[in-house]
């Protein structure tokens, strides 16, 4: 397995920065299908993203972006091809007519080092910032009430909240709420972070202050996964933009190549219609 994991990881990521080739993808998604009754919405992913790489995945409305997220989290099984994180089969899949299955305490173990930050931020209103934080940290890695605190207000801090930690998500705006979700989803030490149009739901005014939580996060080296529409973020932030179209990729390469200068149709025409 080793071996597959490094040709595709070699063959696929020639496109990366050297220093983010370190070994095998933290990610790898083969021929990865995915249908709801009789629609196709993923047909047939392949893609590797190595540890340390920022992805940027844009496309139209109903491309199958979040369902590939979904796909990798495991909130969705796929129907074909195979899907690894960090080298390990992920949940279910199917080989020709079998169905491979982990069993609960595997999956919600393979889940633990993924994090998901939704475009609703899904915060539990009747805890505090601080609550929502340390809420994960010990009920599911088992950490102390203590520890937990001390790492939520070192996030906070990170987050520029260290003065909401007593608030309510109702007292927060949709940008600081969202700052919030993306520390909660640091407090679980994530390899993997993923992003479904994290600012898509913000007043414009409040979209900058999440994508530069984004943006310090990527220079720290996190491996992240971002659907997002802002191409400027994508342009600047992504090491490799993938632009994806009808449950397929389409074109995939350096945020320049994609952004700025594409190969494919669909992709210029996308791009121009998201500028104008
Ligand atoms: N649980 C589901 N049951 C049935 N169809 C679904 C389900 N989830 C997604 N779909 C359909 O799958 C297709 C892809 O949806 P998906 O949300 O992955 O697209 P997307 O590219 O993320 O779109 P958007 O940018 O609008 O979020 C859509 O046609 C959607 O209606």
């Amino acid at each position: 397995m080793t071996d597959i994991l490094t040709q595709t990881a070699l063959s696929e990521v020639r496109t990366v920065d050297p220093d983010h080739l370190a070994g095998a993808p933290l990610v790898l998604a083969q021929k990865v299908e995915k249908q709801f009754g009789t629609l196709k919405v993923l047909k047939g992913i392949d893609l590797a993203i190595p540890k340390g790489e920022v992805l940027c995945i844009i496309g139209p409305s109903g491309s199958g972006k979040s369902t590939f997220l979904r796909c990798i989290n495991q909130l969705e099984r796929i129907d074909g091809g195979a899907l690894w994180v960090s080298g390990e089969r992920v949940g279910y899949h199917r080989e020709g007519n079998k169905l491979y299955e982990l069993d609960d305490a595997a999956i919600a173990r393979q889940r633990r080092s993924i994090g998901m930050v939704f475009q609703r931020f899904n915060l539990f209103p009747h805890l505090t910032a601080l609550q929502n934080i340390i809420e994960g940290p010990v009920q599911v890695l088992g950490e102390s009430a203590r520890e937990a605190t001390a790492r939520a207000l070192a996030l906070l801090e990170r987050v520029g909240l260290a003065d909401k930690r007593d608030a309510y998500p109702s007292q927060l705006s949709g940008g600081q709420q969202q700052r919030i979700a993306i520390a909660r989803s640091l407090a679980m030490r994530p390899e993997l972070l993923l992003f479904d149009e994290p600012t898509s739901a913000l007043d414009p005014e409040l979209v900058s202050e999440v994508l530069k939580v984004m943006r310090d996060l990527a220079e720290t080296g996190m491996t992240m996964i971002c659907v997002t529409h802002e191409l400027g973020f994508a342009r600047d932030v992504g090491h490799r933009v993938a632009f994806m179209d009808q449950g397929q990729i389409v074109e995939l390469g350096d945020p320049r190549s994609v952004l700025v200068d594409p190969k494919e149709t669909r992709t210029k025409a996308f791009i121009n219609a998201v500028r104008h």
